[in-house]
């Protein structure tokens, strides 16, 4: 959230401390505004818009509490935070100080701490955010006053009078939060409508729910906080307070949804190779034994295809490392777009790749291995001429096999197919003929 410049009122008579206010202020991107004494404080707030405002106790006309009593006086100073400044501990003074509408109280020393205090508290209900809103109210007033809260602060709302309704059009990829009355018309209740969400998206922080309803019934809020709800709010509503909580939810599911954006980000950059952009050998380790399992359980089709450039080291020899690097970037976005949804395609090593076919027989596999020679083959990336070898292995019917097996073999049959003179395909067959079922393709 970016807080924005705020214009400081700075009460104190101390030449020193008003200076190091003023740099901190500036060099936060603020604007200071510097009184001496509490009188030329007051001239100051009523002359000019102050979002924010720090006063010592001891001043050398009014003291700070007199002064916070006098500008909670002044029209719309109500917002004001203000900050006291002492160190006084006795606890009279302090309650004197709040009972006067001080905000809060910090020593001077903490200078650092109390100006970042200030920003937070100054962050404006009317700062615009972005986001949609799912609202749930019966009554046409509260709808009115609410939608226009919401949409004062910048959000889209989608309103529904009945629970059941809005239940049906929450979408958790939309929704920044929920807004709900518990007591709504229909069949379901805003009971009920925490119980489903959460049910369905058990991720409180996902999407923020705020309760709302007239019944201040402690038992009842302990149920719903229990329940998932994030929030809550008494009707009627308080504007200040409505748009703070709002106002804190969003912030908080927007950082945390970006949090998470990162965390993916991450993990696919972990995950992939950056010159293919097919997937890396760390994360077949990550998914190897989930796609086995799977498959050997349900005793679904598996195969595998091992793809390995036919003498590479002569492209990078004879044209350089960075047209060998062009190279294996144009193989791997040619398997990228030879897979279905379903394939994992991965570097396995230097110029070896992997296929991983779930639900696909070995003669099926054959079959889109001849045809990812011919088109690797057909390729010429960088206008060189290039082919590979590939071998291909697939799970027996019946028989559990492990992935890692299943590689070892299907690589077995790529060093065959080198053997045999290169750019050809050569299959294992893992079945209970194995040993007299092997076959070959090639382009002779
Ligand atoms: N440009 C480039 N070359 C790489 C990369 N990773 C491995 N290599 C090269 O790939 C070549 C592989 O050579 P070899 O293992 O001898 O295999 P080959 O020349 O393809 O011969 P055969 O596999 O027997 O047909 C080596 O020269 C490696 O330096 C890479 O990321 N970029």
């Amino acid at each position: 959230m970016r807080i924005a410049n705020l214009r400081v009122l700075f009460v104190d008579h101390s030449k020193v401390f008003r200076s190091v206010w003023e740099r901190m202020v500036l060099h936060a991107g603020h604007e200071p505004l510097i009184a001496t004494d509490g009188l030329s404080g007051l001239e100051i707030l009523q002359n000019q818009a102050i979002d924010f405002i720090c006063v010592s106790l001891s001043l050398p006309d009014i003291d700070g509490i007199r002064f916070t009593r006098q500008v909670r006086t002044l029209p719309r100073s109500r917002e004001i935070p203000i900050v006291l400044l002492t160190s006084a501990q006795d606890n009279a003074t302090r309650k004197r100080a709040f009972e006067a509408g001080v905000t809060d109280i910090c020593p001077k020393t903490g200078i650092e701490d109390l100006f970042y205090r200030a920003s937070r508290m100054a962050v404006h209900d009317n700062q615009v955010l972005s986001g949609r809103v799912l609202y749930v109210e019966d009554s046409k007033t509260v709808t009115k006053v609410m939608t226009r809260l919401l949409e004062g602060m910048g959000l889209e709302v989608d309103h529904y009078v009945s629970a059941a309704e809005a239940f049906n059009h929450f979408d958790v990829q939309r929704h920044d939060l929920v807004i709900s009355d518990i007591l709504v018309e229909g069949d379901m209740s805003g009971i009920a409508l925490v119980g489903e969400l959460r049910k369905q998206h058990p991720d409180k922080i996902r999407t923020p729910i705020l309760a709302m309803s007239g019944m201040d019934d402690a038992i009842r809020r302990v149920e719903l906080f229990r329940l998932g709800i994030n929030d809550f709010i008494t009707k009627p509503v308080i504007f200040e307070e409505a748009a703070s909580r709002i106002r804190n939810l969003i912030v908080q599911k927007q950082l945390f949804d970006q949090v998470q954006q990162q965390r993916i980000q991450l993990y696919e950059m972990a995950m992939t190779d950056p010159l293919t952009g097919l997937y890396n050998r760390n994360s077949l380790a990550e998914f190897a034994s989930k796609i086995s399992s799977a498959a050997n359980r349900h005793d679904m089709d598996l195969s595998v295809i091992v793809i390995d450039l036919d003498h590479f080291k002569e492209v990078n020899d004879s044209h350089g490392h960075l047209v060998g690097d062009q190279v294996l970037a144009s193989v791997g976005a040619s398997l990228l777009s030879a897979c279905r949804q379903e394939d994992f395609a991965v570097r396995f090593g230097g110029e070896e790749m992997l296929l991983i076919l779930p639900h696909c027989s070995l003669n099926d596999a054959a079959d889109r291995a001849e045809q990812l020679r011919e088109r690797i083959a057909r390729l010429k990336p960088a206008g060189i001429p290039i082919s590979a070898s590939l071998g291909v292995a697939a799970k027996p019917p019946g028989r559990a096999i492990e992935l890692q097996q299943l590689i070892r073999i299907a690589d077995q049959a790529v060093y065959e197919a080198k053997a045999s003179g290169r750019n050809q395909v050569v299959v294992h067959d893992t079945g209970p003929k194995a040993d007299t079922d092997k076959r070959c393709s090639s382009a002779a």
